[in-house]
């Protein structure tokens, strides 16, 4: 019996000191995570990011869930009727498909997710960019072809208020955010814009003063010659990833160029992860497995550490 004890007991307990290094590192830290729509189709994946965030909440790290809902906007568009087309990567948003925007991310996934979080206590709380003037946004225009395309109700962050977001954090709750901002223009009557989730992500990472931003997705990380290989870039500088971007493909463009931002405004690390992943969370941030793409600062070209 001791014997079977001491077998099962260390292997458990390797791996719970292996995490040491990494939760002194991160202790106290504050990590945004986006969680795309595409990664949250799975339901034992939505329960096990749920697991995740709330690990990472009581090892002591302060994290904020920013998520998406792409397709999940685009299921309850195409139930009602209405077109859903994209160009430059992001929803032309008339202003009926705005309200359905709003209904279905702030209705409907970031309740879910809620939900799942406060499964493991009273920790989550929910708002969009417009609750406390948490993201002002005015409206964007999207670049096809060298052209500015009018895309509809679409934001641009222009100002991030973080300061009810630090208030929740230091009442030790989890932030759960949905990517709507309210409008900067007075005269403007709709009053909401919808924003890429990833874009939002990292305008709340670089607004926090986040050591972290942290995109989970439905890909290993940024292939290095998509969709000919399946190469994944594991690192790369804020400078090598810019000479990236003009050739970079759909929905990989709103998150590189959110790491981009973010490592470029005092964010430390910026990572692209695969989502599909069960516990993909805990792995990049608590052991020497880091997986996905990490973006680093220029001035950290020299730095030796670990993916974590
Ligand atoms: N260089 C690239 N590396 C990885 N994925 C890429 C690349 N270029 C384009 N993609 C596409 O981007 C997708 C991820 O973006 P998106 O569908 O918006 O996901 P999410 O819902 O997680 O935000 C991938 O599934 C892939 O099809
Ligand atoms: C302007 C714009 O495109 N907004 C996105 C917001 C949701 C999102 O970004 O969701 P994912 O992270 O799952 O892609 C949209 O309407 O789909």
């Amino acid at each position: 019996m001791t014997t079977t004890r001491k077998h099962t007991a260390l292997p458990k307990a390797r791996t719970l000191i292996e995490a040491l290094p990494w939760l002194t590192r991160h202790h106290g830290k504050t990590v945004v995570i986006k969680f795309g729509g595409n990664a949250m189709i799975d339901e034992e994946l939505k329960r096990a990011f749920a697991q995740d965030v709330v690990f990472l909440r009581h090892a002591g790290l302060r994290p904020v869930v920013v998520h998406g809902g792409g397709p999940q906007i685009s299921a309850q568009l195409d139930l009602l009727g209405l077109e859903s087309e994209f160009k430059g990567g992001l929803r032309v948003t008339t202003p009926e498909a705005m309200n359905v925007v709003r209904m279905v991310l702030a209705g409907q996934v970031q309740r879910e997710l809620v939900g799942l979080l406060n499964e493991h206590g009273p920790l989550a709380v929910g708002m969009t960019g417009e609750d406390a003037q948490l993201m002002t946004a005015t409206k964007h225009f999207a670049e096809v072809d060298g052209e500015r395309v009018d895309i509809g109700r679409v934001g641009e962050i222009t100002a991030i208020d973080p300061g009810a977001v630090e208030a929740l954090l230091d009442d030790g709750r989890i932030p759960v955010i949905s990517s709507i901002a309210r409008s900067s223009d007075d005269g403007d009557d709709f009053g909401v814009f919808n924003v890429n989730a990833d874009t939002a992500a990292a305008a709340l990472a670089a607004a926090l003063g986040a050591e972290t931003l942290m995109v989970l997705t439905d890909v290993e990380g940024l292939y290095e010659d998509w969709p000919n290989s399946d190469e994944v870039i594991s690192r790369l500088t804020a400078a090598e990833l810019e000479k990236l971007l003009p050739d970079l493909a759909s929905g990989m463009v709103p998150k590189m160029r959110g790491c981009l931002h973010a490592v470029r405004n005092g964010v430390h690390t910026a990572r692209v992860i695969d989502g599909r992943v069960q516990h993909s969370i805990l792995l990049e941030i608590f052991t020497d497995e880091g997986i996905g793409t990490m973006v680093v600062p220029d001035a950290d070209t020299e730095t030796t550490e670990g993916t974590a």
